[in-house]
């Protein structure tokens, strides 16, 4: 017996979920889990179910596509076994590199990582000590269109489903955000909306709040306005600078970076307009 993950987002009406399920028994299949959301403001319905099956894939998408075709929905089906492949990019700042090999590492996370991408070299011995291939792209205003060209080919060749950017510091063009919208997961060290842009910490010490935290969301050309998939935050005072706030908050951005992560490889992360829907 397989194990399916199906994702669906259609405009909702009556009928939808009731046609979906009879697809799934047609097949022979049994539910294990779903869930499902429907967004007023947009309209749009997002389901996710889990069912087992003795059917080949390529069985059960067919009856559920033939079936659910008046309704015009985006079906997705994927084994449960086949793993989400996440290509990793960072620059300096090992923090949240070091907790998703760990977790990696540990079977913790559902998701493959073929390769590790950095503008500097500094991290190279941490990933190849951890057995996963490391390529340098250095990046500078005048190479920064070649840079993300090299990018592109590598998330091709590597057979990328999405890009996990673990404290990588460079901005993203637009075009390189359009081409994979929705593929893109970033962790912004405050929490947003609160203090985008540069040195957050240091905007938090000199704002004098009581709470620091962490935003992981998907990339879009508006810097730090993508829609967001996971936050957390912490307690601090007065007491903490901003170097010292800087070194509480890596523990509250690795915690949602591999969180969001999470979410997405297992596919509960839905986009609806410009937020997320999570069915976890
Ligand atoms: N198109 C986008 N690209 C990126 C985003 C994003 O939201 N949209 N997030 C950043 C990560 N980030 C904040 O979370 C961030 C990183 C870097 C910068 C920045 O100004 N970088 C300078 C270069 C700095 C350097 O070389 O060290 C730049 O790119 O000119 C702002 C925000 C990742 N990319």
């Amino acid at each position: 017996m397989e194990r399916y993950v199906l994702r669906l987002r259609a405009a909702d009406q009556p009928g939808i979920i009731h046609t979906m399920t009879g697809g799934i028994v047609a097949t022979g299949g049994n539910i294990l889990d779903s869930a499902q959301y429907s967004d007023e403001s947009s309209g749009q319905l997002s389901v996710r179910v889990e069912f087992e099956s003795e059917k080949d894939p390529e069985v059960i998408r067919t009856e559920l596509v033939d079936g659910l075709a008046r309704f015009d929905p985006i079906v997705e089906l994927r084994r449960g076994s086949d793993r989400r492949r996440a290509l990793i990019m960072v620059s300096k700042l090992d923090h949240c590199l070091d907790d998703l090999l760990y977790r990696y590492r540990r079977g913790e996370l559902p998701i493959e990582i073929p390769m590790i991408v950095s503008n500097h070299e500094d991290l190279r011995s941490v990933v190849e000590a951890a057995g996963v291939p490391f390529h340098h792209i250095p990046v500078t205003a005048a190479t920064k269109a070649a840079a993300e060209q090299e990018l592109s080919s590598l998330v091709q060749e590597s057979g990328a489903d999405f890009i996990v950017l673990a404290r990588y510091m460079q901005v993203l063009s637009d075009d390189f955000c359009a081409r994979f919208a929705g593929r893109i997961i970033n962790i912004h060290h405050s929490f947003l909306p609160s203090f985008k842009g540069a040195k957050p910490y240091h905007q938090a010490k000199g704002r004098g709040v009581k709470l620091i935290g962490a935003t992981a969301h998907y990339v879009t050309a508006d810097l730090d306005e993508g829609p967001i998939i996971e936050q957390d935050v912490v307690r601090v005072d007065h007491r903490s600078s901003a170097e010292h706030l800087v070194v509480i908050g890596r523990d509250v951005e690795r915690k949602v970076l591999s969180r969001a992560v999470q979410l997405h490889a297992d596919d509960r992360v839905f986009l609806s307009g410009q937020h997320t829907v999570i069915l976890a």
